[in-house]
């Protein structure tokens, strides 16, 4: 469960991360509770004058930022962004991290990918030695659902159709996701890489050499590790 320190902490990380972003700035919007706070914050610079344009990593992202008057460019057009700005389920020390918690995770990837700088945004909850306590998210297309499902237990993983609400969880590309349980992950660069050549998932949670920064606020304090 989620405490006031955790949303307070993530605040803190949010304000901290704003400042980087600068006048005419492609901006990628992350999505979560932790980038949320991010995109409130640049709500307000943008209402009290600042200029930039945004890729937003989801539709509940953009639906956001557009209530904030941040204007929205589409991510296919894109060649680059200046900065993005996103969220982290787990991350390491050596900048790996876990994400897709929220489902987002191809676009998350797409606009990681697009960026000059990625900054993550987190509470100090998120901080592991290992990634794998939480579940690696992988977004499969529907046709495909059986085929990686079972070579994912080929990989030594154990899946889980993801379920929102009763009902299969189907993300903004309409494909479906496997959290898919690997224990604690010694090699996250082989798996990332074995989990890439599966025909079928479209993208994985795992985001290795994908970030620039993370900054983390414990209590009062910012923490960055790069
Ligand atoms: O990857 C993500 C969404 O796909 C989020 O960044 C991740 O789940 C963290 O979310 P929160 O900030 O709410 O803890």
């Amino acid at each position: 469960m989620e405490t006031n320190n955790q949303d307070a902490e993530k605040l803190a990380a949010a304000i901290e991360a704003v400042k980087l972003v600068k006048d005419g700035y492609i901006v990628g919007l992350g999505t979560g509770s932790t980038a949320t706070f991010a995109i409130k914050e640049l709500g307000k610079m943008v209402q009290q004058g600042l200029k930039i344009k945004a890729a937003a990593s989801s539709i509940q992202t953009e639906a956001l930022a557009r209530s904030f008057g941040i204007e929205i460019i589409d991510m296919g057009i894109l060649s680059s962004i200046d900065i993005s700005i996103d969220g982290a389920d787990e991350f390491t020390e050596s900048l790996e991290l876990i994400k897709g918690g929220g489902g987002a995770l191809f676009r998350e990837k797409i606009m990681a990918s697009l960026s000059k700088k990625t900054i993550v945004v987190t509470d100090a909850s998120k901080k592991v030695e290992q990634l794998g306590a939480f579940t690696v998210p992988v977004e499969v297309v529907p046709l495909a659902y059986q085929y990686v499902f079972e070579q994912i237990i080929k990989l030594g993983g154990k899946g889980m159709r993801r379920i929102k609400n009763d009902k299969t969880f189907v993300t903004d590309n309409g494909n479906f996701i496997i959290d898919a349980d690997f224990g604690l992950i010694r090699k996250p660069v082989q798996l990332a890489s074995e989990l890439n050549q599966i025909d079928g998932l479209l993208a994985h949670g795992l985001f290795i050499n994908l970030t620039s920064k993370v900054i983390m606020s414990q209590g009062s304090e910012i923490i960055v590790f790069e």
